[in-house]
């Protein structure tokens, strides 16, 4: 199989990007390879350094950020999340196809990255959107693992990911209300028009 170029999975929490990511991976075991990020919050009980991320303290992001380690990076909730250029490349050079799944200001600068002269990822964007504001409310809330600040945090800036998606800047986008339609239609996107009929 010849090597696939990145894919860039985006959309506001909660809208079901990791569901996808994961039903992707599972799907197509060895095909697809998710990057490792580096993130500055403390692992929670079951995740594991160097598979779930790869855990630093805050200075030690910030001396990463500097040596320009990053393709893309960003704060949540007060912590630092970013991707690393090298992870990216280490799961290219497996055979994987790379699988990110980012939020919008993770795609802004990929979209930067893009300009550089320099850059050899070459992504391709979808963005994942909820069928409405108010289901995506009531997944963020069914999903059980947000406090209330975290979940209004979100909706705030599922508001602007939402704005910035419809300035045309994802190569598709794949509205979540059916899981498998949508699942279908990311296979399609992903293979060209090629993805098994499942
Ligand atoms: N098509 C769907 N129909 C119903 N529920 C869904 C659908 N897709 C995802 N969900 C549910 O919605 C919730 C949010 O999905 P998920 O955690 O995948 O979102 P996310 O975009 O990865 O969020 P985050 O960025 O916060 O990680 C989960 O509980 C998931 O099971």
């Amino acid at each position: 199989m010849s090597q696939r170029r990145p894919v860039v999975i985006s959309g506001p929490s909660g809208s079901g990007k990791s569901t996808l990511c994961t039903r992707l991976l599972n799907t197509y075991p060895g095909a697809f390879a998710a990057t490792v990020s580096h993130t500055t919050r403390k692992a929670r009980p079951g995740e594991v350094e160097g598979v779930t991320y790869y855990y630093v303290s805050r200075e030690q992001f910030e001396s990463l950020i500097l040596k320009d380690t990053f393709v893309e990076f960003t704060k949540f909730n007060g912590n630092l999340y970013g991707t690393s250029k090298q992870t990216a490349i280490d799961q290219a050079s497996k055979g994987s196809t790379v699988v990110l799944d980012v939020e919008m200001e993770g795609v802004k600068q990929l979209k930067r990255e893009q300009l550089n002269a320099e850059s050899t990822m070459n992504p391709r964007f979808v963005f994942i959107k909820p069928p409405s504001f108010a289901v995506l409310e009531s997944r963020l809330r069914g999903r059980g693992t947000e406090d209330e600040a975290s979940v209004q945090n979100r909706l705030k800036r599922a508001r602007a990911e939402l704005e910035y998606a419809e300035t045309g800047v994802h190569d598709r986008i794949i509205v979540n209300e059916d899981l498998d339609k949508a699942f279908r239609e990311l296979e399609e996107f992903i293979f060209d028009g090629r993805a098994s009929e499942s």
